[in-house]
């Protein structure tokens, strides 16, 4: 690709361009332009239908463009088109995403959440057999303090609260070292303190994987802020600081104040 060179200096992650994705007709996706920067947090927002459920399925693999490219920076420096990739491919790669519902073992405990999330066999008995290196056991040592799960390392988790259950689960992901994380309304159903709480968390994670954060919560995005996408029609109608978006007329036309009438 003739713009490689480009994408190695400004140390992006993601290229996607005039990507248009439709269904039955309707372009859910519109001619999208959008970079994703190396360990950058970015926040999505729009209003419903906007496209942002689309939009992470087309990175994930789960949808297919019908025009456009999608093209993920290996820190190799070699690009690779998403495109012509399988989703668990994608996954593989280190582009992995938390969806709203969390998907952990109840009966186990957090400890054994995070190690079955390790190992690489997906058959949960052979996990459970699953010795963990002592590099496995720093690197679980480091997730459970990153989520501030430690002292509930020996609880099942189908007894941890809503908001520690999703911590959990972004926990499993973070064990296995993404590049990309790509996080679905965190705060959805969670208390303001735990709400709170997941926002450190996902600002503790800056610098370390490039994440983009699906959100309604006008509160919760203001705590959690660097640079905004709002998303409108499938296509990105305004990218800045939170205030610029947040004050932007088209902005509080398309998406807070169709919010207030809702
Ligand atoms: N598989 C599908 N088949 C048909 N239409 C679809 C499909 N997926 C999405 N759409 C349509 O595309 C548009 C964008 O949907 P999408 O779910 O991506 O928006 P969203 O921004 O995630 O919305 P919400 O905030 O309500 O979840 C919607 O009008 C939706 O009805």
């Amino acid at each position: 690709m003739s713009h490689s060179a480009l994408y190695k200096d400004t140390d992006l992650v993601l290229s996607i361009e005039s990507v248009t994705k439709s269904f039955d007709g309707f372009k859910a996706i519109n001619d999208l332009n959008f970079y994703l920067g190396e360990g950058e947090l970015r926040t999505i927002i729009g209003p419903n239908g906007a496209g942002k459920s689309t939009f992470m399925d087309l990175i994930t693999g789960r949808t297919r463009p019908d025009s456009g490219t999608l093209t993920y920076h290996q820190s190799d420096g070699h690009d690779l088109d998403l495109t012509k990739l399988r989703e668990y491919q994608i996954n593989r790669l280190g582009i992995s995403r938390k969806f709203q519902t969390p998907s952990i073992y109840q009966h186990h405990t957090v400890y054994e959440n995070i190690v079955l999330s390790l190992s690489h066999d997906r058959s949960v008995l052979k996990s459970l057999f699953y010795k963990e290196s002592v590099e496995d056991k720093e690197a679980i040592e480091e997730v459970l303090e990153t989520v501030r799960l430690q002292d509930m390392r020996n609880d099942p988790a189908g007894l941890l609260s809503h908001g520690q259950k999703q911590w959990l689960e972004i926990g499993m992901l973070l064990a296995q070292k993404p590049r990309i994380l790509l996080v679905d309304e965190p705060a959805a159903g969670m208390s303001d303190e735990e709400t709170e709480r997941t926002g450190e968390l996902l600002l503790s994670l800056e610098g370390k994987h490039s994440i983009m954060v699906v959100e309604h919560d006008m509160e919760f995005i203001r705590q959690i802020a660097r640079k905004v996408t709002v998303l409108h029609q499938g296509h990105v109608l305004k990218e800045g600081k939170f205030l610029e978006v947040a004050n932007d007329p088209t902005v509080k036309e398309v998406y807070l104040g169709r919010q207030k009438h809702d």
